[in-house]
């Protein structure tokens, strides 16, 4: 039997600079082959460390903009002006930069969750029912927002993302996909909520793996000294199960690191020249 299951690529750049534009190159590209396939580009970003690298996005010319729609692999439920938002993150670093319309850009209804869930959880305003079931209604929400975005183009179980970026968590999470939660053997959703992320803030939606792994291209990014040791573990020890290791998908599907040589340090993972 063929493996029908590519191995990742890794890219290292000598600078984040560098991995940067090859970034913003990969996108680029990936973009101009989906609208040329079929006229739109569907990519979902991440908050915590990514939205800084997308910032040279910003300054490229000839991108088909108005061909977007842009999503969130995981998204923190809290209003959308908060600094904790994934959405602020990526509006501050590039897309309240450049001409996509508000509607192309999908974000968690912030109508349906309540004051006192707006704030961390206290012995008096955690009340676990309640919070549950908004993040549970916030995630309903979104998948309806896939759905009508996917419908038109895909009769398939899942729907396929032409990208989606992910960062690794120092502890090897990525979207609001933690080492150890159940929600890791969630195999029907698209979207999850998660009311006990270990990372504040601790209520969120988050991407599933049915979605991840069903994506034509997914690009992690990571740099930096910190996150050598956790990147060894990943690319060097799949079999440990940490959740960015099972972002597989099958083939045509592919994933893609994009890494500085600082976060590679510990790595023997075989590395690819990164050409646009
Ligand atoms: O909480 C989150 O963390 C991950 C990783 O963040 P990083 O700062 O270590 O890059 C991020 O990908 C995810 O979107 C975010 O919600």
């Amino acid at each position: 039997m063929p493996n029908t299951t590519p191995a990742p690529v890794l890219y290292s750049f000598d600078a984040v600079p560098t991995l940067q534009k090859s970034l913003a190159d990969f996108i680029v590209k990936a973009q101009a082959e989906a609208v040329a396939a079929r006229g739109q580009f569907t990519i979902a970003l991440s908050g915590g460390s990514l939205p800084n690298n997308l910032k040279p996005l910003a300054d490229i010319p000839g991108i088909h903009w108005d061909k977007w729609q842009v999503f969130f692999a995981d998204e923190r439920i809290v209003p959308l002006d908060h600094p904790e938002s994934n959405y602020a993150a990526c509006a501050k670093a590039f897309l309240d930069h450049v001409p996509i319309k508000r509607e192309q850009i999908h974000t968690l209804n912030s109508s349906l969750f309540s004051e006192n869930t707006r704030t961390q959880p206290t012995a008096e305003n955690w009340d676990l029912g309640e919070v549950q079931q908004e993040a549970q209604a916030v995630a309903t929400d979104y998948e309806k927002q896939l759905v009508a975005t996917f419908a038109s183009t895909t009769t398939a179980r899942y729907p396929t993302f032409d990208l989606i970026l992910l960062g690794m968590g120092p502890d090897g999470h990525t979207c609001s996909l933690f080492p150890g939660h159940p929600l890791l053997a969630e195999q029907s959703a698209w979207i999850a909520p998660i009311v006990d992320s270990p990372k504040p803030p601790p209520r969120r939606i988050t991407f599933t793996y049915p979605v991840l792994n069903h994506a034509s291209r997914v690009a992690f990014v990571a740099t930096g000294e910190g996150k050598q040791e956790m990147l060894a573990k990943i690319l060097d020890e799949p079999e440990l199960g940490l959740p960015c290791s099972r972002v597989r998908p099958a083939a045509p599907g592919a994933v893609y690191w994009f890494v500085d040589d600082a976060a590679a340090g510990r790595l023997k993972y075989a590395k690819t020249e990164f050409s646009s």
